[in-house]
């Protein structure tokens, strides 16, 4: 974790166990997981791009008014993408960041639409994705999975493009693992989306819609009613909702939690007032991610450091923490086994030294 990040309400062997901590990321966005180095050497490849090429200047380009400024300034991103080298460079050098804080296995989020919509062609862009993915595995040892996501504000034209490259025999990538929506919340409501979904999960792909992250509970019960939602994204609102909570724990799905994007985005107005206490206390699984880390001034092992803050955790909560993420993942069940003992061992030994 760079100096920067560090809580200075939590404790510095904290934040060392943290950073040695193995870890599961289930809410992280590709193209905002690109840090300044990347996208300054995107930027400088696509000179005519508005973004800035100096890292130093990302951060003010990286400070949000609300929601709907994040979107644009996110899209300006995407625009960088423009050939399948830069979608190889950009997913290799996630899972790089990703490996250097312990992650042992993310799935990252996809918005394929936007790439295909630019010209990038269908078959050239999974295979960018599938031979990064083998890469970073074989290079750094951690196992990237896909979520494909509909970005919702552009409509079922993108809903039906989505599910045809999750579902299609011949371009999907072994690595897909489940389907999403995410974009704005305000005027996109879940329901319309039920046949894509519906066609995902017939295809074998597990349901993760972005849901109550800037609009009420009712956007979660419809995440659920609709579209089969095994996680949902953020979920925030739910707090507001007790039978919703209640739901939430006895069917055990879990709530994709990222507390500091809920700030940089303006969901929530302070940390303090983050609901995560709340969810713990009403039973609800709670997994802790970072989804679009470098725009929002963020890194994982921040956010489980913030989460301890929070939820006020000693190591064998965080290590707990971690174990929350690896049972709500889409892994299978030797290969969450693994990370488990993993995670076991690593907290041990720490507790012993
Ligand atoms: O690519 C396009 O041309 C396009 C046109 C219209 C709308 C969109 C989007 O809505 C893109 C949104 C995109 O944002 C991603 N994302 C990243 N972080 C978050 C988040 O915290 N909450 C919701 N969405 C997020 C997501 O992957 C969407 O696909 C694109
Ligand atoms: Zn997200």
């Amino acid at each position: 974790m760079t100096e920067h990040l560090v809580d200075p309400d939590v404790p510095r062997d904290l934040h060392a166990f943290i950073a040695g901590l193995p870890k599961a990321e289930l809410h992280v966005h590709h193209v905002g997981s690109a840090s300044p180095r990347i996208v300054s050497e995107l930027a400088a490849r696509h000179a005519d791009s508005k973004v800035p090429t100096d890292p130093e200047a990302l951060v003010d380009y990286f400070t949000f008014t609300d929601f709907a400024h994040f979107i644009d300034v996110y899209l300006s991103v995407v625009d960088l993408i423009r050939t399948p080298e830069d979608v190889r460079l950009l997913t290799f050098e996630v899972a790089r960041d990703m490996a250097r804080q312990q992650v042992r296995y993310a799935e990252l989020t996809i918005t394929p639409f936007s790439s295909t919509r630019r010209g990038i062609d269908e078959a050239a862009f999974m295979d960018a994705i599938e031979d990064a993915r083998k890469a970073a595995e074989a290079e750094f040892g951690t196992v990237l999975r896909w979520c494909f996501d509909i970005p919702g504000e552009a409509g079922l034209e993108s809903a039906e493009e989505t599910a045809r490259l999750a579902t299609d025999d011949r371009l999907r990538p072994e690595g897909l693992v489940s389907f999403g929506l995410g974009g704005p919340e305000i005027g996109v409501a879940r329901p319309q989306f039920k046949p894509y979904f519906d066609r995902a999960i017939a295809a074998g792909l597990h349901s993760v819609p972005h849901a109550g992250e800037t609009t009420g509970p009712h956007t979660v019960w419809d995440a659920l009613t609709h579209l089969n939602a095994e996680r949902i994204g953020h979920g925030t609102s739910s707090a507001r909702d007790p039978k919703l909570l209640a739901h939430l724990a006895e069917r055990r799905i879990p709530l994709e939690v990222c507390p500091t994007s809920n700030i940089a985005t303006r969901a929530v107005r302070t940390l303090d007032e983050h609901p995560i206490k709340e969810f713990v206390r009403a039973g609800v699984l709670v997994t802790v991610n970072s989804d679009d880390p470098p725009m929002f001034g963020t890194d994982l092992n921040n956010e489980y450091a913030v989460a301890a803050r929070l939820l006020g955790l000693d190591e064998r909560g965080l290590a707990d923490l971690a174990k929350n993420g690896v049972e709500a993942s889409f892994l299978d069940a030797p290969g969450k086994a693994r990370i488990a003992d993993e995670i076991d061992t690593y907290t041990a030994a720490w507790l012993a030294s």
